[in-house]
């Protein structure tokens, strides 16, 4: 029986990615150390070591790109050699270096057996918003103490299920695209990050809102940098909103399609090397887009609104919110911001990700 006061399992699950964050060991299943490599230190990798044989999990797409063979689906987890050092792990988990050191393999993937723990130590990187790298160790003896324990089903389980989020405060902000607006701030119960809804005007719930789903975008948004499209198209739907008298915008904190700032500076300086959005994705081991977009299904909802007029270019945008639960009466295209310099980027995702130019 839990002791009322002691952490549940979403909240051990919190710890767990904290712990990764600051490069410490979490115990997966009683029976696994997983440390993430992005933050693993030459020290604790020593530490580990003596501990037994070493498997290193790297995502399928990461793995295709290293050449190692992928036998449980979603993942490869690679055989450690002895004489492997942090600057090996480092370079198989990190593609910044691959086209100017080539070759790393060759490459033993492990075959067989539950990869339910190598799969939870992904999961917690990811939402951790490291590199989807991990190293994993059996775990003989007893638990050391002070690491943070999960249950590797549980995790993957807890980290699928959808975000509950609750509403922490809101206050009019009156803007330049309209002076009668409020901002609302959600927090979700798993520790993940907060999003925002801008409430312009006063919407009937009765009718379809004009809505926009905008995923955060620091360089875009902020520095109004021209490598993509996100800092013209959230100003022009706040305008059409401002025009409009209401609207709602949804500020979702999926920066980078999810995979967070630092690693989106990592697709950028590989797209540097010529690798388009996708594809730079995918050489960091991830998928092309890793937002969950149940997130801004469930924030129309707790406010009130089930059917839209969405401004958006991203078909399956209007298909996932379809599925969760809200109606998209139109879609509204949103077509601003072209320039030389993200032209490129804006016919990737016309050809890739199926956006309607
Ligand atoms: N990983 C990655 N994310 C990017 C890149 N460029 C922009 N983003 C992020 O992409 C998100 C915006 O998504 P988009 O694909 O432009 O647009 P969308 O939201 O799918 O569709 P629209 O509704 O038509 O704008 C923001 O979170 C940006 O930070 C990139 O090159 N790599
Ligand atoms: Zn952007």
């Amino acid at each position: 029986m839990l002791s009322p006061l002691g952490p549940t399992p979403i909240e051990r699950l919190n710890r767990a990615r904290a712990d990764l964050r600051i490069g410490l060991p979490v115990v997966l299943s009683r029976r696994t150390l997983a440390v993430a490599v992005e933050t693993l230190g030459a020290d604790r990798l020593a530490a580990l070591r003596g501990l037994g044989p070493l498997t290193l999990v790297l995502t399928s797409w990461r793995a295709e790109t290293l050449k190692a063979r992928v036998y449980d689906n979603d993942l490869a987890r690679i055989r450690v050699p002895e004489d492997a050092d942090l600057a090996w792990l480092q370079a198989l988990a990190d593609p910044a270096d691959d086209l100017r050191v080539p070759m790393k393999g060759p490459l033993a993937s492990e075959r067989g057996g539950d990869a339910t723990v190598a799969r939870a130590a992904i999961a917690l990187a990811k939402t951790a918003h490291l590199l989807p790298a991990a190293l994993l160790v059996p775990l003989d003896g007893p638990v050391p103490e002070g690491l943070t324990c999960l249950d590797a089903d549980e995790a993957l389980r807890e980290l699928s299920a959808e975000t509950v989020l609750a509403p922490v405060s809101a206050a009019r902000v009156p803007m330049r695209a309209a002076e009668k607006g409020r901002l609302h701030i959600f927090r979700p119960d798993d520790g993940g990050e907060e999003h925002y809804a801008v409430e312009i005007g006063a919407p009937d719930r009765a009718q379809p809102v004009l809505a926009r789903l905008h995923s955060a975008c620091f360089t875009g948004d902020v520095l109004g940098s021209l490598k993509c499209d996100c800092g013209p198209q959230l100003h022009a739907a706040l305008d059409h909103m401002g025009r409009d008298g209401s609207g709602v915008l949804l500020y979702l904190n999926q920066e980078g399609r999810g995979i967070g700032l630092a690693n989106k500076m990592r697709a950028y300086s590989l797209q540097d090397q010529g690798f388009d959005t996708v594809e730079a994705n995918h050489r960091l081991g991830f998928e092309d887009d890793e937002r969950d977009f149940r997130i801004g299904a469930a924030l129309l909802r707790r406010l009130g609104f089930d059917r839209v007029r969405l401004l958006t270019n991203n078909p399956a945008k209007v298909r996932m919110l379809e599925s969760h639960g809200i109606e998209v009466v139109e879609r509204v295209p949103l077509k601003v911001g072209l320039n030389h310099f993200n032209a490129g980027y804006l016919a990737t995702k016309a050809a890739k990700s199926g956006h309607l130019l």
